[in-house]
């Protein structure tokens, strides 16, 4: 079962309920991290970074788990939860975004915008959790490499070198 953590500010918030009971539904374990009730005068960032840290703690223990938020303009709150280390947050307008951030970039929070049509998120996000990293050398040492400067401050370290064997094993 997939944890997807979702919230929405004001400029999402009816489109994020009806993720989250979509989610519910097709039996995934969903968080709503708020807010309770449609605030006009709510602020985006919070949500970011209480989406991004719940993702990243998940996932730091082994959980299969992923964030979703709804905002008016993608892209603000993407550089909000991009701000939580080892949070890898894009914007996505449609399902073929959506998996190509997992491909490339083991995206794990998906930002869509609250003017999206309900089924299209809908289908964007299933694509998002249901997509997996490539299982090849580029895109899992890239991934490395941001991870590096994340935890060392450094982006010419470590990471850097990574032999097709160093791939983790891909579980479907
Ligand atoms: O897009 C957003 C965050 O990414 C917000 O929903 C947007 O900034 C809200 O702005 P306003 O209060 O002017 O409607």
């Amino acid at each position: 079962m997939t944890r997807i953590h979702i919230a929405a500010d004001h400029g999402g918030y009816e489109i994020g309920r009806a993720l989250q009971a979509r989610a519910l539904a097709a039996g995934h374990d969903v968080i709503w991290h708020g807010p309770d009730a449609l605030d006009p005068g709510d602020d985006y960032p919070a949500f970011a970074v209480r989406v991004g840290k719940a993702v990243v703690d998940d996932q730091d223990a082994a959980l299969d788990a992923f964030g979703v938020l709804v905002v008016e303009d993608p892209a603000f709150a993407v550089v909000a939860a991009n701000k939580v280390t080892g949070a890898r947050a894009l914007p996505a307008v449609s399902p073929n975004v959506a998996i190509a951030g997992r491909k490339g970039v083991d995206a794990n929070v998906l930002v869509l915008g609250g003017d999206a049509l309900e089924q299209i998120a809908w289908q964007t996000l299933i694509a998002f959790v249901t997509t997996k990293l490539d299982h090849a050398v580029d895109p899992a040492r890239r991934v490395l490499q941001i991870q590096e400067y994340e935890s060392a401050g450094t982006i010419e370290g470590w990471a850097v070198q990574l032999e097709p064997e160093q791939v983790a094993v891909q579980h479907d």
